[in-house]
């Protein structure tokens, strides 16, 4: 079978409140070329790997990762809502597999998803019934949070099960580099919110659209320069794609959660879907980073990356 990696950022504040037509064009070219490199691999099976937003996955029960066989999106910050195409054969062919192999890996037959999943399946394929895939879930806001090793196992697990499908298969990681957006926190939150992050009421869409303009009101404050959320960190950030680059995935099973969240924000922990990604093409050969873009956009909240990957042997 033949494999790639492709790593890209999401923010919700794409289209909304958008960075200098300089900067935006550079955006642009990167992801034109991400876009070229998928039409030319020409993905069977995409395995994508994404967090949640608290519209999916709350504090009742909150796995680490989970793997869907069937996923619906609920179409937040204007991203597509309805059915993910969820190839739900081989979902359940990957499951097994990795079981097998000793990763303790939750099972979704439902999974609800948002902007995490939705944006690279919209950016990369146009939309979310396009290309068969594989929604796995991996958790990177709430705390606690597990050591990153085991995302690193999850990752190589579901590569070696992908691998035995005997298809061309893309792993897809969704979010991050350092950032720090509004995201709502359990620590200390008062008793109405608590009660949201831990039952999950479905917002009204008032509530929705209430959520989603505090959340651009944010993104203009911060490219202002008027807001307490950590800056940006680009050189963390290059540390992350250097690590990537150089297929040093060992490296992440030293980083602690601690330290991430100093160096990257509250959400820096999204970086675990490409590392996610990256050990699911390692764990299927060598493998060789063929473009890199990365920008710090305060407009976005986001240390913004995307990178392609394929195996040595094939290009
Ligand atoms: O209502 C809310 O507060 C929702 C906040 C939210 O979904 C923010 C998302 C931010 C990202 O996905 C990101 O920057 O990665
Ligand atoms: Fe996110």
């Amino acid at each position: 079978m033949i494999t790639a990696a492709v790593g890209l950022s999401h923010s919700p504040l794409i289209g909304k409140n958008d960075p200098a037509p300089d900067v935006l064009a550079a955006v642009d070219a990167a992801v034109d070329e991400a876009r070229a490199f998928v039409r030319a691999f020409d993905p069977e099976l995409v395995v994508l790997y994404a967090p949640d937003h608290y519209n999916g996955f709350f504090y009742k029960e909150m796995p680490p990762f989970c793997l869907a066989t069937e996923a619906n999106a609920v179409g937040d910050f204007g991203s597509a809502a309805g059915p993910l195409s969820v190839d739900t054969e081989a979902a359940r062919a990957i499951a097994r597999d990795v079981l097998d192999h000793g990763v303790d890996l939750t099972i979704s037959a439902r999974m609800t998803v948002d902007h995490g999943f939705v944006q690279p399946l919209e950016v990369l394929f146009g939309g979310i019934d396009r290309v068969p895939v594989v929604p796995v879930f991996v958790n990177g806001v709430a705390t606690p949070l597990g050591p990153v090793s085991r995302i690193r196992a999850l990752g190589t697990a579901i590569g070696e099960a992908a691998a035995e499908l005997d298809r061309r298969v893309l792993f897809l990681g969704s979010g991050g580099l350092s950032h720090d957006p509004p995201v709502p926190v359990l620590d200390g939150a008062p008793p109405r919110v608590a009660d949201a992050l831990i039952e999950g009421h479905p917002p009204t869409p008032e509530q929705r659209l209430r959520g989603e303009q505090r959340v651009i009101q944010a993104g203009r404050d911060y490219a202002a320069g008027s807001t307490a959320m950590i800056p940006i960190n680009p050189e963390w950030d290059n540390l992350v794609l250097d690590t990537l680059a150089g297929g040093r995935l060992e490296d992440v099973d030293g980083w602690s959660v601690e330290w991430m969240g100093a160096e990257g924000g509250g959400s820096a922990h999204e970086v675990r879907t490409w590392i996610a990604a990256f050990a699911s093409l390692a764990a299927t050969g060598k493998y060789r980073m063929t473009s890199r873009f990365y920008r710090a956009i305060p407009e976005w909240i986001a240390g913004f990356a995307v990178a392609t990957a394929t195996q040595e042997a094939t290009r």
